[in-house]
């Protein structure tokens, strides 16, 4: 028997994301007999509460004769019922300073935290996440921009379209010029910008073609592993000893800078790698580069002229080559670089978003969450009892301070 109760979400602005949708909560409740699933209404949710009533889910506010409980992001510590199985993304692995108050909640209440970010397979590749639907929606706002600073071709924005299948439809009339992409990253966010350029029929080419031929068509190159980054010492690329250690790496993107219009960035990114380009470069004669559509989005990272997260209301600003001040979007000049730097992507798609993640919670966490014991919810439990478990006892100084 397990009582498991969707949340609602409080933060400011509210995501409007969900772990499961109706039909998910229906489906499984059927499927496990001893399952049931309630929901606590919520006016921002992609789905309403009408939509999970339809599927027969009873909507009640509170939900403290629950055992496990979903959200999306942080929930308010005021909100956070003492004793209960939690899962969402909590952003306290890295000991994120801005969330130490609800780690010591989270101790305080004797919750057991399961955090969907440290949910993953033997290999360390994560189970769940909303990196598809990021690629997706960032690879689309990295095209729209690209068509209105050009004036070449229009694609409606995804949070106005409100569903993948019908930007889809609007990619049947979308005419894509014979411009160079370069995409970047490993994850499930270089996957859904890979899907979206499989969609338009962008063609894939070799990244040693790609910097020396000039095509009549769109084309796009993938690069990742050794295309991107090479060992100092040697110029070897192995993933393991450049995950352990990143200093020891250069980046190779540098001779792209040359030949590609839009650069959509979608690696994994932290302070001991090598960014893609330097601030100085932005300013070299051969600079070809007039969209980044920038989804990894860290300020001052990888692309170091992403000067701040934007909004999905105004997602685009323009950086000034000389100045490398921040301008107006959308001029049609090669003096200022458009940088799509929304943090959220996944929200212009709440629903289909909502739906992957929930496919692949039932797969993958639900299954390993009604066994008696299980590894990969042992290694996501950050806390438990009122204790970190012994995976997060680094965040000892974090979480009982
Ligand atoms: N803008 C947005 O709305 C948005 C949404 C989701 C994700 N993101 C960001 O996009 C980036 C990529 O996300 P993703 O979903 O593709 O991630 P992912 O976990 O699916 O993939 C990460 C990839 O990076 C590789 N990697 C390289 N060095 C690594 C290291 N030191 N540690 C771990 N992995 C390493 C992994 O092997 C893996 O292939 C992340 O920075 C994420 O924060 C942005």
């Amino acid at each position: 028997m397990m009582r498991i109760g969707l949340i609602r979400e409080r933060k400011t602005p509210p995501d409007t994301r969900v772990a499961l949708t109706p039909k998910q909560c229906a489906n499984l409740m059927q499927q496990y007999p001893g399952m049931t699933i309630v929901v606590e209404p919520s006016p921002n949710r992609c789905y309403t509460d009408d939509e999970y009533r339809a599927e027969g889910i009873t909507i009640q506010e509170d939900l403290s004769d629950c055992d496990v409980l979903l959200g999306i992001k942080e929930v308010k510590i005021d909100y956070l019922i003492p004793g209960k199985t939690y899962f969402f993304f909590s952003h306290t692995k890295k000991k994120q300073p801005y969330n130490q108050k609800l780690m010591q909640a989270l101790i305080e209440k004797k919750i057991r935290m399961i955090d969907y970010e440290c949910l993953t397979h033997i290999d360390e590749q994560r189970i769940l996440g909303f990196g598809l639907y990021a690629g997706i929606v960032g690879a689309h706002n990295g095209l729209l921009t690209y068509g209105k600073k050009t004036g070449t071709y229009q694609l409606p924005a995804a949070h106005e379209v409100g569903s993948y299948e019908d930007m889809l439809k609007a990619y049947e009339q979308a005419i894509i010029p014979n411009i160079k992409i370069v995409v970047t990253g490993s994850g499930k966010v270089a996957a859904g910008i890979l899907d979206v350029m499989t969609q338009l029929d962008i063609e894939s080419v070799e990244p040693e073609d790609f910097l020396t031929h000039q095509y009549d068509y769109p084309v796009y190159t993938h690069l990742k592993g050794a295309a991107l980054y090479a060992r100092k010492d040697n110029d070897l690329f192995h993933r393991d000893d450049f995950h352990a250690n990143p200093e020891a790496y250069k980046c190779l993107f540098s001779q792209y800078v040359s030949q590609t219009d839009i650069l959509m960035n979608g690696i994994y990114w932290d302070e001991k790698i090598a960014r893609l380009f330097e601030k100085q470069d932005i300013l070299r004669n051969d600079w070809r580069i007039s969209v980044i559509s920038d989804i990894t989005c860290d300020v001052d990272g990888s692309v170091p002229i992403n000067v701040g997260a934007s909004t999905i209301a105004d997602p685009v600003y323009g950086i000034n080559r000389k100045t490398q001040e921040k301008e107006v979007a959308f001029q049609p000049n090669k003096e200022v670089i458009d940088v799509m730097a929304v943090d959220n992507l996944p929200n212009e798609l709440p629903r289909d978003a909502s739906q992957y993640f929930g496919v692949h919670f039932e797969k993958f966490v639900l299954s390993e969450l009604l066994k008696e014991e299980s590894d990969i919810i042992r290694r996501a439990t950050i806390c438990e009892d009122g204790k970190l478990t012994s995976h997060y006892e680094y965040l000892s100084d974090y979480a009982y301070a």
